[in-house]
């Protein structure tokens, strides 16, 4: 079966300095779930736009390949990419407000969202926001009436009606109270569920990601360190593995 993501000897430079992405080289299943960490700067966000096609000139990917399912990435034409991103891919951020029309009502957007796959848009709508336990009235708002954490469900219940093969998400939960961490993790996993949507999550919080997934790859300056299951992290021959693992555990024996 075709991988839902396979990532080759993938680096990005910007040109005059090393590497910010050295060689990376990692495979994730179709419906796997697949955490990516390391401590900030190590280069998870340019992974992730990497993979998107969001990175910015001078930035430039210089080697290798990365396919989503088997559709390579690397020097796509922007009509390519057109067919890719939200269909293929589909990326949730930090600040998932940049990601929404301001002027527009959620309705709006989830309809304009339901015709570009073809779906019946009233049940599409109805169906993807009860997904994300979002109250249907929420439908008639507007972006700027919306929490942070609601709006993060509204972009899960686009990724719902889209039926992306790979969901990546960057730190969609930075920042935000505990229990609002919770609802948004659970909308990412019922979405994932019922679409059958591999997810790449990415955080600095080893906690959270095991709430998602159950292997992890660990960076470190740009290059991977570890793949492996979460419950490995311990044992890793990679300090910074160890590291995050054992301050996740110091963090849960002090909760
Ligand atoms: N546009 C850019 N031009 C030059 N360097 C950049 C650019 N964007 C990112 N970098 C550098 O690439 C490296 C990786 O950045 P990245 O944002 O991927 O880190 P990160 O692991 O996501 O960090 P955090 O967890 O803090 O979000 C950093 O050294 C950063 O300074």
């Amino acid at each position: 079966m075709v991988d839902a993501l396979s990532v080759s000897n993938l680096s990005v430079t910007n040109p005059g300095a090393p590497p910010l992405l050295d060689q990376l080289n990692f495979n994730i299943a179709p419906g796997e779930r697949v955490g990516l960490v390391g401590q900030s700067g190590c280069g998870k966000s340019l992974t992730a736009a990497a993979l998107c096609g969001l990175l910015r000139p001078p930035l430039a990917i210089t080697t290798g390949t990365a396919r989503i399912d088997g559709v390579e990435l690397v020097g796509a034409a922007p009509h390519v990419w057109r067919q890719i991103r939200g269909r293929r891919v589909f990326q949730i951020f930090q600040s998932p407000g940049t990601a929404l029309t301001p002027a527009r009502s959620i309705r709006a957007q989830l309809v304009e969202t339901a015709r570009i796959v073809g779906a019946n848009p009233k049940q599409a709508v109805t169906s993807a926001l009860e997904t994300v336990a979002l109250d249907p009235h929420v439908a008639d708002f507007f972006p700027y009436q919306l929490s942070g954490g609601m709006k993060q469900r509204v972009l899960i219940a686009m990724a719902l009606i889209l039926r992306p093969r790979i969901l990546i998400a960057d730190e969609p939960t930075t920042g935000l109270d505990v229990l609002t961490e919770r609802e948004i993790l659970a909308a990412l996993d019922k979405m994932a569920n019922e679409v059958g949507s591999a997810v790449l999550f990415i955080s600095h919080d080893l906690r959270a990601v095991a709430e998602i997934a159950s292997r992890t790859l660990v960076m470190e300056h740009g290059r991977l360190v570890e793949d492996a299951p979460i419950s490995d992290l311990a044992a890793s021959t990679a300090p910074s593995a160890r590291q995050l693992a054992e301050a996740a555990q110091a963090l849960q024996s002090t909760c």
